[in-house]
């Protein structure tokens, strides 16, 4: 039995204003996994990918599909945005309330829940990341690390179906880091992760994608890459997992 996936893209091309070529060009991807990694250099075009997902992008050609129906209207791509959380690069650009409470009960409140229900959501969220005593505490004056938490929280509150979490290491501590994978390594939501840490996309079990020349499309099975890194304690031989 095949089951329709809840988000395709078909055919899809799009070039930003003014941009000699397009940057992504016939490009084909449906959600029949439950994890992705996408990688690329930089510039490729990941994030325009997720945009162009969750509508905030409309493509020069091609469809969107929403559980099999073309996203062609506003009521349609509202019923999209319910079941797809959008994790920005930039934590800055999601967080904007006063307080961690206000911005986490934003998205429940958004959706209908009644203040104290949101509230009650929000602050059930927030316990789930680990993130207790987090309600009080001024939005803008938190970590980074803190802060991608607290971002996290505001899309997973909404309970949606399908994360789109652009580059979610970037700038983590290695226990903050850690402490992001055990989250992820626990939720039931399909996720669609951008990164460059291939360790993490090991760790999530993601079946890795490349976008390369306006086209994605599945990484080698046993992708060998070269790297590097620092060992506190020195060198000594030993054996990496992949
Ligand atoms: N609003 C815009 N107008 C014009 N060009 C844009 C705009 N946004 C992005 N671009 C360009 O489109 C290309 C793809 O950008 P995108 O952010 O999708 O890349 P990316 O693969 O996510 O890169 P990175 O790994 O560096 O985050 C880049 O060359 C970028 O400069």
């Amino acid at each position: 039995m095949t089951t329709t996936p809840i988000i395709e893209l078909r055919n899809i091309s799009y070039s930003y204003p003014q941009a000699p070529k397009p940057i992504l060009k016939d490009l084909n991807f449906s959600i029949t996994e439950k994890n992705y990694g996408i990688v690329g250099s930089n510039g490729c075009g990941k994030t325009t990918f997720f945009q162009i997902i969750v509508g905030l992008l409309k493509p020069d050609e091609g469809e969107l599909l929403f559980k099999g129906a073309p996203v062609t209207d506003k009521t349609m791509l509202r019923a999209l945005r319910k079941d797809v959380g959008f994790l920005f690069q930039s934590s800055d650009d999601q967080l904007f309330s006063p307080t961690v409470i206000e911005d986490v009960a934003f998205g429940p409140l958004n959706l209908g829940y009644q203040p104290a229900e949101a509230r009650e959501l929000a602050l059930e969220t927030l316990n789930k990341l680990g993130l207790y005593g987090f309600e009080e505490r001024i939005t803008h004056r938190l970590s980074g690390g803190e802060k991608k938490l607290v971002a996290l929280a505001t899309i997973l509150a909404m309970n949606p179906k399908v994360l789109l979490l652009d580059e979610p290491t970037n700038n983590l501590d290695p226990e903050t880091r850690e402490r992001l994978i055990t989250i992820l390594q626990g939720l039931d939501q399909n996720q669609i992760i951008i990164s460059h840490d291939w360790d993490f996309l090991n760790k999530t079990n993601s079946v890795l994608f490349q976008i390369e020349h306006g086209h994605i499309h599945r990484c080698e099975e046993d992708h060998i890459h070269v790297h590097s890194h620092i060992h506190k304690a020195g060198a000594h031989p030993h054996r990496h997992e992949h």
